[in-house]
């Protein structure tokens, strides 16, 4: 029997340490989380890709009343460039299949905030392509979808290590450097996100640290280094036999360090600073920027002080989330 709809999804990230460094190929550790991207995907008889994306708010409306009709108007070009990651992720997939004329509806509803760090491009990239390989009868693993998925970043960001789309389409808790992953031992992290409202682009912000690398070279060499060192240090950590809060307190004076390097290379803002203070003085081991920064997330780990950074968080003008890490990855939820 053909398939004829498939419902897939794919888990939101954070990034414990070693964000804009992995981009340069050090090492970094990162961790699925409990927030989901759903793409249902089905075939159509128009011939085109059609793309429905129900969280995206497009800039610059019009609207013209006129006695018995209503006129929209939008900024198209903006429209399409913001559905970027999820047309490369159907293109890709079409690549690889025969797809004999027909047309493919995406439909798209997420749980994940746009631009806040948690990896919303990834999640929805590897939910697409999850998706329309299946409906198109193609057997990919979590681990290749992971890969494609880096590929399409790599098509719309210019520049992606793939750790975010790897994360979100193998699911657990990974250290990750240049395109190699391995599953740390799960844990359950005490942690709290705290989501300053506002967005930042990894383009941009990857594109930033990369002029002024290249502008600076001999100063940003060693503060990349120094994040990369922190994340070795931090993996000896998890994989040891320390027992848990000695493995927390040493965890979250590396966080602090990792946030005081991602703030030196300009990835930080007042609003991020703000919440991961916070975070610290209500009791937190330690807080830093998720993810490109810019605006977006930044997360504390917080032993039996869960709620009270929490509370912090909100009175700092952040929206607070407490999650738990996802084991799974890409799930295909339905096929009809
Ligand atoms: N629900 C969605 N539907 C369609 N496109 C989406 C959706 N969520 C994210 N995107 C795409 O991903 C872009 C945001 O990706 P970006 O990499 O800048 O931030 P992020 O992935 O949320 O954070 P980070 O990369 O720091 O983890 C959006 O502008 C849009 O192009
Ligand atoms: C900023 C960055 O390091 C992490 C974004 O979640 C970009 C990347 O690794 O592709
Ligand atoms: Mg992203």
């Amino acid at each position: 029997m053909s398939v004829k709809r498939v419902l897939a999804s794919a888990p939101a990230k954070i990034i414990l340490f070693g964000e804009h460094s992995v981009v340069y190929g050090k090492p970094a550790i990162a961790a699925a989380i409990d927030l989901r991207t759903y793409v249902r995907a089905e075939f159509n008889d128009t011939g085109a890709i059609k793309i429905e994306a129900h969280d995206i708010r497009t800039p610059g409306l019009i609207v013209s009343f006129t006695e018995d009709s209503i006129y929209f108007e939008s900024d198209y070009g903006k429209a399409a460039e913001v559905l970027g990651y999820v047309r490369q992720a159907i293109e890709l997939v079409k690549e690889e299949a025969d797809v004999n004329g027909k047309g493919i509806t995406v439909s798209i509803t997420s749980q994940i905030p746009v631009g806040a760090g948690l990896g919303s491009s990834a999640a929805v990239a590897v939910a697409t392509i999850g998706a329309v390989s299946r409906l198109l009868g193609l057997e990919l693993s979590n681990e290749e979808v992971g890969k494609l998925g880096h590929r399409v970043e790599l098509l719309v960001q210019g520049a992606s290590s793939g750790i975010d789309p790897t994360v979100s389409a193998i699911g657990g808790f990974i250290h990750y450097q240049k395109g190699e992953f391995e599953h740390l031992p799960f844990m359950e992290l005490p942690i709290v996100v705290g989501y300053t409202g506002s967005s930042g682009s990894t383009k941009e912000l990857v594109a930033m640290v990369r002029r002024n690398y290249e502008e600076m070279p001999e100063i940003f060499e060693p503060i990349l280094n120094s994040m990369g060192r922190l994340v070795e240090k931090a993996r000896e950590v998890i994989t040891s036999d320390l027992d848990r809060d000695l493995k927390f307190q040493t965890l979250g004076k590396l966080m602090n360090i990792n946030h005081g390097l991602l703030d030196a290379i300009g990835v930080s803002t007042k609003k991020l600073s703000e919440l991961v203070y916070a975070a610290r003085t209500a009791g937190a081991l330690g807080s830093k920027i998720t993810g490109a920064g810019g605006g977006g997330c930044m997360y504390a780990l917080a032993p039996g002080k869960q709620s009270e950074v929490a509370t912090a968080i909100a009175i700092a003008g952040g929206t607070p989330m407490i999650t738990k890490i996802s084991r799974e990855g890409l799930r295909i939820e339905e096929v009809e």
